[in-house]
């Protein structure tokens, strides 16, 4: 079994949750509030920005100029394609400047992000890849997943086009087979903390989901939600 099979086979359970997770369902029928949508999204251009910024640290990390480019226009593909496509979704979703003044990275969108670049700055080349594999891999399955799906809201329909793609998949399998590659000239426990990255980013990817469905926030000690009502007699 190659290295990308294994470790995609020991996240099966948590890359099963991204698919069943209410956030995907909602979007391959239609029926996410785009009040979530809307959350994701800016959540998303966050993520996004750090993710093409992680891409040049993996492109700088490697000793072969040929991988060095080939990262380096991964991280150009992120930045044009992907962010140009939440621009175009902004735009379509209402999202103003004064929403983007107000903006806050959310728990998830911070920690997940922080996550990638302690993978890379700490690490080699192969940690920063394993730590970027999720975010291709499980979207690319999801755009297979959801192909055959029409849901009644438009921008969901482009979504799934977007990841369903060959294009996608091509940028998938180079990702893929070149941790492969890296793999086989690793030591066992280089493997393992591959393994471990790539585990992480999984749960992270999940979390974005539930992110975004809950609309999640920081928790503020001053809001009252968060206060502990002294009125209230226990026991
Ligand atoms: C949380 C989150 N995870 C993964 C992606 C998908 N994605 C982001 S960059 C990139 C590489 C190629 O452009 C891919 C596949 C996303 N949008 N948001």
């Amino acid at each position: 079994m190659t290295f990308t099979a294994h470790i995609r086979n020991e996240a099966d359970p948590i890359w099963r949750k991204s698919f069943e997770h209410p956030f995907i369902k909602g979007i391959a029928n239609g029926t996410l509030p785009l009040r979530a949508f809307k959350y994701y999204v800016m959540q998303d251009s966050y993520y996004l920005s750090h993710f093409a910024r992680v891409q040049s640290l993996a492109a700088a990390k490697s000793h072969d100029p040929e991988t060095t480019n080939r990262l380096a226009i991964h991280a150009q593909g992120s930045y044009e394609a992907e962010m140009a496509l939440h621009q175009e979704f902004s735009g379509r979703l209402g999202i103003t400047l004064d929403d983007q003044r107000a903006f806050k990275p959310s728990p998830t969108a911070y920690a997940y992000t922080s996550h990638l670049y302690r993978a890379a700055y700490t690490g080699q080349i192969g940690d920063a890849i394993a730590a970027l594999l999720p975010c291709y891999w499980l979207y690319h399955e999801i755009g297979e997943l959801l192909q055959g799906c029409s849901p009644a809201e438009p921008i969901y329909q482009d979504w799934i086009h977007t990841y369903g793609g060959d294009d996608f998949k091509e940028l998938t399998y180079e990702q893929i087979n070149r941790l492969d590659r890296i793999a086989e000239q690793s030591t066992q426990t280089q493997r393992d903390q591959m393994k471990e990255h790539f585990l992480i980013s999984s749960q992270y990817e999940l979390n974005f989901w539930e992110m975004a469905y809950t609309l999640e926030k920081w928790n503020d000690l001053n809001d009252s939600q968060n206060t502990l009502d002294t009125s209230e007699k226990h026991g």
